[in-house]
């Protein structure tokens, strides 16, 4: 696994001299922000330096549009995955409001403080400094001035379409979640804490874990998965719902998860779901029996398909 550097006062910018980077938020670490990293770590290898995955600690659209952004992944979990790919260093630039008001030149040299790399990669669509004023174009002349090889890559594309964070939020928003982890390249999860719901469930005969996830993280759209859930590193089979059910005015959990063959108590642990594929729509039901006897069949088609 790769070091992580956070950039502070303590961080020592000569990391950079000699090292190949490739820049970006890189929510959902997907297939396209994978190509980039590879020709960072191509170029390393070329020349003897380190390959950096550069980004930030939140996202600056976090910051600008909370209200409305929808994450693939959390900050950390971001910073995580940028670690596993492979590259020597992860670096985490803070993204505060000073640091993000500087205009494209000085926002280069202020996150390279004066030690500019070897080669910096980046997408053809890079955007950097105050009001994302900053093109490709004006990149090309900052390593220019300062002897760091722009690479500006054409965007990594699937049917005919690049592939984007934008675009992968928008399956999962569409319930499409077997599309979207083909364009991840690898499992979408998300994490929340189990948390007391009306306890009705376990009368029903399936318990369920309830999830109450923040908004941000909301990206699935409101349906019923085939999913698997860790609990405690054992990974089970689960039949989930998300969205809250329409069926019960007094319902407001926003995930809940019906894990096979599993009877602990967890409530107040943390749970990672991973949806692998949609199975029908939210159905606001007549009545009770008709619920226990839709959800019991997937959770048949479940314990059969999974
Ligand atoms: C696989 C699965 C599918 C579900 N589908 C629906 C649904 O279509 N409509 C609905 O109102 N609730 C649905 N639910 C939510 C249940 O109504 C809810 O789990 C049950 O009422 C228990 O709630 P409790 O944990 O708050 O007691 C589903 C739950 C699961 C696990
Ligand atoms: N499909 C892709 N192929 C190659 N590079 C990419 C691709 N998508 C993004 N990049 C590059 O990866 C870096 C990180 O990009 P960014 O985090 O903005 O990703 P994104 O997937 O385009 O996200 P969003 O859809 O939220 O804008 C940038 O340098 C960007 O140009």
């Amino acid at each position: 696994m790769a070091k992580v550097y956070k950039v502070d006062e303590t961080f020592d910018h000569t990391l950079f001299i000699g090292a190949s980077c490739a820049f970006g938020v890189f929510d959902g670490v997907h297939r396209g922000h994978r190509f980039l990293i590879d020709q960072a770590k191509r170029t390393a290898a070329e020349s003897g330096g380190k390959s950096i995955a550069l980004t930030f600690d939140i996202d600056p659209d976090e910051r600008f549009h909370a209200d409305r952004l929808k994450k693939l992944m959390t900050n950390e979990q971001r910073v995580k995955a940028l670690a596993d790919t492979g590259v020597d260093c992860v670096v985490v630039l803070p993204f505060t409001p000073a640091f993000s008001a500087q205009s494209p030149m000085a926002f280069m040299d202020a996150t390279f403080g004066g030690c500019a790399p070897y080669a910096m990669h980046v997408g053809t669509d890079f955007r950097f400094g105050a009001k994302a004023a900053g093109t490709v174009s004006e990149l090309h002349e900052w390593g220019d001035s300062r002897g760091t090889r722009i690479c500006s890559h054409d965007l990594e594309s699937f049917d005919g379409r690049p592939i984007t964070a934008t675009r992968i939020r928008l399956l999962l928003g569409d319930c499409k979640v077997a599309a979207a982890i083909e364009l991840l390249g690898h499992p979408y999860t998300f994490e929340g804490v189990v948390q007391q719901g009306r306890g009705q469930g376990n009368d029903m005969g399936f318990a369920t874990a309830n999830l109450q996830l923040p908004a941000m993280m909301q990206v699935l759209g409101e349906a019923v998965y085939a999913a698997y859930v860790t609990v405690d590193g054992v990974r089970y089979k689960s039949a989930m719902s998300v969205g809250v059910a329409p069926t019960f005015a007094d319902a407001t959990a926003t995930c809940e998860a019906h894990i096979l063959d599993f009877d602990g108590k967890i409530y107040g642990d943390t749970i990672k779901v991973e949806p692998v594929e949609f199975l029908r729509p939210m159905i606001k039901f007549d009545s009770v029996d008709e619920l226990i006897a839709t959800v019991k069949g997937n959770i048949e088609w479940v314990r059969e398909n999974l």
